[in-house]
């Protein structure tokens, strides 16, 4: 059984992903915020933490992506994606739109129904909060009129639905991550996702050399992403997340010329991509992947022949 800190309160869409995320032994615990769930983590009160990490409208979310290059280092183990659409929910006596003076949610939520919010509740003034689902707990206690939530925090919070499935974009996803303190990483899958953070020296071509790096082995980037350092004015981290897992020679050798060509590299984890029928401790989003690769492709056998090849002319026995 593990102990599982999500970014709550309870009824957020990431309490959806830990759900997903969890085995049904699992305990989940709502944290406030994501640097808090993080903490929980990093000080041992939790086995594991799921956070949200981007959006497909919206993009990153940049509460996670500061607090896992701050402190001390995390890894993800797996990963969820799901389908984000909103639930307005109002408190009861709220009988019709025209009555919304207030509307509460995450800046992200509030991000992707900017339109439909427009359109249909053109006199509300728009509040950020914490989450979805602390926003749904403001409106219970009477200090909004409506929120924007995950359709789940209904059950949570006794509201009304003013209006369910509103999303200005059909179809959004969020991705969701695990993490877990250091410690042994999952098994490469054949379908799995490496994440770094990178700084890169202030140097003509820097970011340009790091990413002809993973293209010269054949990895295929899946995400780049800037925060400042919050140092010096122009300094900023490089997110990468590609395809592949670290025990692949390849990948492993491209974390090596990373290591070599930057100021710091910070392993984010190598885990199976959403969709994998995922083994491990706190299992994974189930559903077959569509892009499936065998573990050790004919890429990784040209890599680990190479260096065989290179070992034997080390040692004088080829040519
Ligand atoms: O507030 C929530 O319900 C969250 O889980 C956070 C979050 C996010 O930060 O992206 C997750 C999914 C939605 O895109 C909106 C908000």
């Amino acid at each position: 059984m593990s102990r599982i800190a999500y970014f709550g309160p309870r009824g957020t869409f990431t309490e959806q992903a830990a759900h997903a995320l969890a085995t049904g032994q699992d305990e989940l615990i709502p944290a406030q915020t994501v640097p808090l769930a993080l903490d929980m983590l990093r000080d041992g009160q939790v086995d594991a933490a799921c956070v949200p990490v981007e959006n497909s409208v919206e993009g990153a979310v940049p509460a996670t992506m500061d607090a896992l290059a701050d402190g001390p280092a995390l890894v993800a183990v797996a990963e969820a994606v799901l389908v984000v659409s909103f639930s307005i929910l109002t408190r009861p006596e709220i009988t019709g739109a025209g009555e919304v003076r207030t509307l509460a949610s995450h800046p992200h939520a509030l991000a992707q129904v900017r339109h439909w919010v427009a359109a249909n509740l053109p006199a509300a003034e728009v509040v950020a909060t914490t989450s979805t689902a602390a926003a749904a707990a403001a409106v219970h206690r009477g200090e909004f009129d409506a929120a924007v939530s995950a359709p789940v925090a209904v059950r949570h919070y006794p509201l009304r639905e003013l209006a369910t499935d509103v999303a200005d974009v059909p179809d959004a996803r969020t991705r969701f991550l695990l993490l877990r303190r250091p410690g042994t990483l999952p098994e490469p899958t054949g379908a799995d996702r490496t994440s770094v953070i990178a700084t890169t020296p202030d140097q003509t071509g820097a970011l340009a050399e790091l990413l002809t790096e993973l293209a010269t082995r054949g990895i295929n980037l899946t995400r780049l992403e800037a925060r400042p350092t919050k140092g010096r004015l122009g300094e900023y981290r490089f997110y990468l997340d590609f395809e592949g897992h670290v025990a692949q020679p390849r990948v492993g050798d491209a974390l090596a010329a990373l290591h070599r060509r930057c100021t710091h590299v910070r392993f984010l984890g190598s885990y199976p991509k959403a969709g994998q029928p995922a083994p491990g401790p706190a299992g994974a989003a189930g559903g077959p992947a569509t892009d499936l690769v065998p573990p050790h492709s004919t890429l990784d056998s040209a890599f680990v022949s190479a260096a065989d090849w290179v070992a034997a002319v080390r040692r004088g026995e080829r040519a």
